[in-house]
């Protein structure tokens, strides 16, 4: 490959902003979350975006995911432009191009690492297979096991492959080892790593914690609403070498 089609590759855009910002009404209480956000996102990168606490991390993701929508400004995912997108069309975008990631992670505790992950498989167009999406996060020996017979961490990583396993466009993680030790949490990031080494697939990582941002592409600073900074990494941390 030569270094153009390399360029052109690695800014192949998946997001664009403009002007986002996003206002929140209490009573007569208005808080404004978001307040005029311009950036990219680009194909295959891992971004980790970091932030005080209600610095607007989660609101940005939301509106990223098609979960929350915006007051003011453009969002573009692609060609679309999900500010005027119906909520069909919402619901399509996030059913197909979007694998989610949260804090918790939300399994259904009756149903198998397995089945948990092949409820999404089912309503998906292009899944791989649910044994193939474990195996990914190194779940092989697990996928019969319920949610109760498995750790914080593993439990993650079923999270994760249910997200990924209907090869979405992106996937967006909020938090993804807020609630886990650090060395539980590293081996999450790595199933993170790998997931996008491996599939491609553009990683938003929202975290608070500065050493992740070791193993980004590009680390986009949030402060009080606004973008504070965004900085390249030229060589990426694996996440066995962070510490914290
Ligand atoms: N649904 C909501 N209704 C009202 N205010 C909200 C809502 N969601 C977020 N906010 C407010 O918007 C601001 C940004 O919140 P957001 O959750 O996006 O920040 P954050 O950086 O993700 O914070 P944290 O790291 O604590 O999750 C905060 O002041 C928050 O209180």
């Amino acid at each position: 490959m030569n270094a153009n089609v390399a360029n052109t590759i690695a800014h192949e855009t998946i997001f664009s902003t403009r002007n986002l910002t996003k206002t929140y009404k209490m009573g007569v209480v208005e808080v404004q979350a978001l307040r005029g956000i311009d950036m990219e996102i680009y194909a295959s990168e891992i971004v980790v975006l970091l932030g005080a606490s209600g610095s607007g991390k989660s609101t940005l993701v939301n509106i990223l995911g098609g979960l929350d929508t915006a007051t003011a400004g453009q969002v573009h995912y692609r060609k679309v432009n999900l500010t005027e997108a119906s909520e069909s069309e919402l619901t399509s975008y996030r059913r197909l191009s979007v694998g989610f990631v949260f804090q918790f992670y939300n399994l259904i505790p009756s149903l198998t690492a397995r089945e948990n992950v092949a409820i999404v498989t089912e309503i998906a167009e292009h899944p791989m297979k649910p044994e193939e999406a474990l195996a990914l996060v190194d779940l092989e020996e697990r996928m019969d096991h319920f949610p109760a017979q498995l750790s914080g961490g593993e439990q993650q990583r079923v999270a994760i492959a249910r997200a990924v396993a209907k090869n979405p466009d992106v996937l967006l993680c909020d938090e993804p080892t807020g609630a886990l030790d650090s060395k539980t949490g590293i081996i999450v990031l790595k199933a993170l790593q790998k997931v996008n080494q491996s599939l491609g697939t553009a990683t938003v990582l929202i975290t608070h914690n500065v050493v992740i941002g070791g193993m980004a592409d590009r680390i986009i600073s949030l402060h009080d609403g606004k973008i504070a900074g965004i900085r390249e990494n030229k060589v990426k941390r694996l996440p066995e070498e962070m510490e914290w």
